[in-house]
């Protein structure tokens, strides 16, 4: 309503401000009329007079010449010619004049139709001003109805709003009693809900204190329990060390007992020869609680090995001969003894049994060892030790410490029945102290030196053997033992296909194949206990059959790469270790002599004790908790 109002009022606004618009332009007009009838009038006025005045003109002039002419007359009458002349002048001037005259006369009769003209149209423009005049009246009329008609509307569109305001008002007075009715059944409710939200908010103000308390509570029970936690675990970490310890002692016992071959590992450290790169990563991680254990990490996979004892790479020259020293000294008791370096070209074999002059390797540390325990057990028994020193390259024996390097010398079998093997050929010196080890030890370095041109090249494709010879006498009873312990730095084990070989180098590494795999088949018959044992496959197993035999002790010192361009080398040199570390040679025994009679003893009745201090039985060489563990004999 207050809208059609609105739009009726802005309509009445716009018809006054048209007919306002409208008189004005009429005024306008009609001044304009005013000012052209005023200006017609001036200009009708101005030719009136203007035409009096030439009228006038004309007649005084008409009159001046009328009163001349008698004259004129005269004085022709008495001068012709002359006044013939003037006669004619005055004719053609009154012509002239007449024309002027007649021109006048036009212009006033133009100047009279003009102002008729301007008349008409100052006629028409009154009946213009007349037409607008009424134009006007009948807008005003119009728009005094328009605005009339508009007033009724706003009075009628006024009054219905006020009724529907009216009947709006009483419905609205209707629902607000509801609304009191609802409010007065709600205010119980209202009461409660404010009672429960007043116990909320005490709730909610002591929640803080209350979950402080709660979780102060948890914490303490939490650390018991995290402390309970790590009790159990650190005790439960003593026992499962305590038993690490425990399964150790009686694996050893056991190897020991069964005869098994011990398999170590040593693994170098990273060198500058390893290059930089993904190449030279380190791919062998170890177990902190397990001695034994070794990890390597190959595309991604983690596999793990179990040996009788891991050397991580920080490990000294003294750790590892701590390690193998028992093995060593039991040369001394009449066994045969062998000690193995496998692994690939650049592993550290050479460094583990040779060493540097500063840092020796476990021959200088056996041949040193062997004669310290020598003079130890020097009031009971006499020992004579004996070394040689040899090689073999493309499957051909040489000595190392003779005067004929080329030779090829020949294993043969002892006479006498008693299947001792020999080298005829091979040199033997005595060393009874340090200074004829070291001169041994260097003739040999020297000799295979002035033999190749590359010592290293050749040194990684021939196995190098130490061989000790010790021959003991115990003064009271007579008793003789001979003991022979090989100490073999054997060729790379890398594979051809990576190295590439061919011509002269292929054959080498052929031969060294074929007599690491013929060390490999020995292992494997012995492991299955076959009647037959390959050892003549190859001069190595050939020469290390006493030691390799059922009789013999033997330890296996597996030399590891740690970095990944290495890690194929390394697995399948831990899968050798492996295979190698279940083969049972059986319970050594070794040969004595007594009364010119050769008797083979075993280890379980070990007499008579060089010492003198040995007990007979391994078993009770266990500790008092294993014994426990194994029950009783
Ligand atoms: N435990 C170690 N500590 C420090 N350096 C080592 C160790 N083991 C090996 N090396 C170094 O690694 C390099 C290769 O070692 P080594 O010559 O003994 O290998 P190898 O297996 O005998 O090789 P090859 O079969 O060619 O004779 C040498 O420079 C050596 O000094």
């Amino acid at each position: 309503m207050e809208q059609e109002e609105g739009d009726k009022k802005a309509l009445i606004c716009a018809l006054q401000w048209e007919v306002q618009q409208k008189a004005e332009r009429l005024s306008e007009a009609e001044l304009r009329v005013r000012d052209s009838a005023r200006e017609r009038v001036e200009e009708e006025e101005r030719l009136n007079r203007r035409l009096r005045d030439y009228q006038r003109s004309q007649q005084i002039k008409v009159w001046g010449q009328s009163c001349h002419v008698p004259y004129v007359v005269k004085t022709v009458e008495v001068e012709s010619g002359k006044m013939k002349a003037a006669v004619s002048q005055a004719e053609s001037r009154s012509l002239h004049l007449e024309e002027q005259l007649d021109r006048q006369n036009q212009v006033i009769q133009d100047m009279k139709r003009q102002l008729q003209r301007e008349q008409q149209e100052a006629a028409k423009l009154r009946a213009q001003v007349a037409l607008y005049a009424e134009e006007l009246d009948r807008a005003q009329e119009q728009m005094v109805q328009e605005f009339r008609s508009l007033q009724e509307e706003k009075e009628l569109a006024v009054s219905e709003a006020f009724e529907r305001a009216k009947e709006e008002m009483r419905a609205v007075h209707q629902s607000l009693d509801g609304v009191r009715q609802n409010l007065l059944m709600l205010q119980p409710a209202l009461r409660t809900l404010t009672h429960d939200y007043n116990t909320l908010k005490r709730q909610v103000r002591d929640f803080p204190g209350l979950l402080y308390e709660t979780m102060r509570e948890a914490r303490d029970e939490f650390s018991q329990v995290v402390k309970h936690v790590q009790d159990t675990n650190a005790e439960l970490l003593s026992k499962y060390r305590r038993e690490l310890y425990l399964r150790k002692e009686c694996h050893n016992q056991l190897v020991r007992l069964r005869g098994n071959i011990r398999v170590l590992a040593r693994v170098r450290p990273i060198t500058s020869e390893d290059g930089i790169g993904a190449g030279a990563q380190n791919v062998i991680t170890f177990d902190q609680d397990d001695d034994g254990i070794l990890h390597v990490t190959h595309k991604g996979k983690m596999q793990t090995f179990e040996l009788d004892k891991v050397f991580p790479p920080g490990t000294t020259q003294d750790e590892v001969f701590e390690e193998v020293s028992p093995l060593i000294t039991s040369c001394l008791d009449g066994y045969n003894i062998c000690l193995l370096a496998y692994g690939q070209t650049g592993s550290g074999k050479t460094y583990s049994m040779e060493g540097t002059v500063a840092n020796p390797g476990i021959n200088q540390r056996a041949l040193r060892l062997l004669l310290s325990e020598v003079s130890e057990r020097s009031s009971s028994w006499e020992h004579h030790l004996s070394v040689s020193m040899a090689e073999i390259y493309n499957e051909t024996l040489r000595d190392l410490l003779g005067s004929d390097y080329h030779s090829s010398l020949d294993i043969k079998m002892a006479p006498g029945g008693a299947g001792e093997l020999y080298v005829p050929g091979l040199t033997q010196r005595s060393v009874r102290n340090m200074s004829d080890i070291n001169k041994v030890l260097e003739l040999g370095r020297r000799q295979r030196a002035t033999e190749c041109t590359n010592l290293n090249a050749h040194s990684s494709r021939s196995h190098a053997l130490l061989i000790l010879t010790v021959k003991g006498r115990e003064t009271s009873t007579g008793i003789c033992t001979t003991g022979k312990l090989y100490l073999v730095d054997l060729a790379g084990s890398e594979r051809v296909s990576r190295s590439g070989a061919a011509g002269e180098r292929l054959r080498e590494a052929q031969c060294i194949n074929r007599s690491l795999s013929a060390l490999g088949d020995v292992f494997s018959a012995l492991r299955s206990q076959q009647a037959h044992v390959p050892y003549r496959n190859s001069k190595l197993t050939y020469l290390l059959q006493e030691a390799l035999s059922r009789d013999g002790k033997a330890l296996l010192l597996l030399q590891v790469s740690p970095v990944e361009q290495n890690v194929n080398e390394s697995l399948c040199s831990l899968r050798f270790g492996d295979r190698v570390r279940s083969v049972e040679l059986g319970i050594p025994s070794r040969k004595i002599e007594q009364a010119g009679a050769t008797v083979t003893e075993s280890s379980e009745s070990e007499s008579p004790s060089p010492r003198g201090t040995r007990t007979t039985s391994v078993r009770k060489k266990l500790p008092a908790s294993v014994r426990q563990r194994i029950g009783p004999p």
